[in-house]
């Protein structure tokens, strides 16, 4: 099949996404942690930072990242542990325009109706941009993220001084993703490279050159592209400094399990002297399952069930300390710091008050806090429902993550 082919061969209504990491970062200067894309910012290198926000999205069926040769290592490092077949990493060109074109060039067979052409090194790109583009991006026009300038613009002259001040109403500073109907900005890649011409710096201005017409779209103040080491200094202080708004993120969990025959119920990590046992594929600790759930869902990484699935043999039997510190482990890993966890116990018996202090201790360790950020409550049912009827007992939990470096709207 031709390129030319394949172009009509489009999967119908795929987005694709392709991400130019294959500079050199010559303006930033050199780092032992090499280029500025594999920068490490907040705890994560730049380029980890753009690839999982449009990892975000279902939508994006690919992204290709366009790597340099020399970066392999570098690339497989930053991407360790992302276990997402989307994305593709092949090698990029010597200008960011051979870089995309390469980029393009592996979506063909089938390729995408829309696509999204992005810096790897403009890190702090949101979701709501990435839906603003998508949206404006029509069979025929491309979009375009950009402000307005806001600086009152010189033109240099001779000797230094200043020739001419530019009027700056219609001019707009230029972000990405930028993105386009694909067969569009491919085709019009194809032939700027086939004509020579290689000094484009975006991927707009090949639009505007073929006479594709490009939508000016609202960008973001946060959208920066990382070009000088102060830009990678000054996103490292933001992602790690307290932030003034910060992200405080809750979750709840829930979970119930039935008394079965038995010697001791298990419930916070504390093994409780009782005449019954709760029953249920792992040692069917409520307590620490309520607040997995709880913790899970301060990221939308799913609940228990999606990580230790109860068809699964392994887990039989298995102590719930392990579920509630994988979740927390994921709320590490997703930058989260436990603000409070509170659990509650609903149980007719056995008395949770004189464990109250064991269960805070196994918690604290388990989550690595503070014992006074940790609740642990119980209440009876009032001899109602299930739990009044004592045949089993139900366990609600609460949890508060803090995430830097992100606001909500
Ligand atoms: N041959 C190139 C050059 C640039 N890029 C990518 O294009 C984006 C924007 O380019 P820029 O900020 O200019 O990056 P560098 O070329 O790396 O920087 P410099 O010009 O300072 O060397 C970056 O994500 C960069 O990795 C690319 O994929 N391939
Ligand atoms: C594509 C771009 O980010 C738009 O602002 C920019 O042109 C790329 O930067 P470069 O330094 O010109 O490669």
């Amino acid at each position: 099949m031709t390129q030319s082919d394949s172009l009509t061969a489009s999967r119908t209504g795929e987005v694709a996404a392709v991400i130019v990491a294959a500079g050199r970062g010559e303006r930033a200067g050199q780092s032992v942690e090499g280029p500025k894309q594999y920068r490490q910012i907040g705890g994560k290198p730049v380029l980890r930072h753009t690839l999982e926000t449009f990892l975000t999205d279902p939508r994006i069926g690919r992204v290709v990242v366009a790597i340099h040769p020399d970066d392999e290592a570098l690339f497989a490092e930053a991407t360790a542990g992302l276990t997402d077949d989307r994305v593709i990493a092949i090698h990029g060109g010597h200008s960011r325009q051979a870089s995309t074109r390469l980029a393009l060039l592996a979506l063909y067979d089938p390729s995408p109706q829309t696509v999204l052409i992005h810096d790897g090194v403009r890190p702090f790109i949101d979701r709501e941009l990435i839906d603003r583009i998508i949206a404006a991006v029509e069979d025929g026009r491309g979009a375009l993220p950009s402000l307005p300038v806001a600086d009152t613009i010189k033109r240099a002259g001779p000797a230094g001084n200043i020739a001419e001040t530019v009027p700056r109403h219609d001019l707009h500073a230029a972000q990405t993703p930028q993105g386009f109907p694909f067969a569009l900005i491919a085709a019009a890649h194809e032939r700027a490279h086939k004509l020579g011409r290689e000094d484009f710096t975006d991927d707009a201005s090949i639009a505007e050159w073929a006479k594709i017409p490009v939508r000016l779209v609202a960008g973001s103040v946060d959208n920066i592209k990382l070009t000088w080491a102060r830009d990678i200094a000054l996103a490292d202080e933001r992602l790690t400094r307290p932030s003034v708004f910060p992200d405080v993120r809750t979750g709840n969990g829930y979970d119930v399990h039935t008394f079965a025959d038995g010697d001791a119920v298990v419930l916070c990590g504390v093994a409780i002297p009782y005449h019954k046992r709760l029953s249920g594929h792992s040692d069917a600790d409520v307590g620490l399952h309520a607040l997995t759930d709880a913790l899970l869902a301060t990221c939308g990484a799913g609940d228990i069930g999606t990580h230790f699935p109860p068809s699964d043999p392994q887990w039989k039997g298995a102590a719930s300390h392990i579920f509630l510190e994988h979740a927390a482990a994921i709320v590490r890993e997703a930058g989260g710091r436990i603000a409070n966890v509170d659990v509650t116990i609903v149980c007719e018996a056995p008395k949770i008050g004189p464990h109250r202090e064991s269960m805070t201790a196994a918690l604290a360790s388990m989550l690595n806090i503070a014992p006074h950020r940790i609740s642990i409550k119980a209440t009876t049912n009032e001899k109602m429902g299930f739990v009044g009827r004592e045949e089993g007992i139900a366990s609600i939990a609460t949890a508060s993550v803090i995430y830097p470096g992100e606001v909500p709207a």
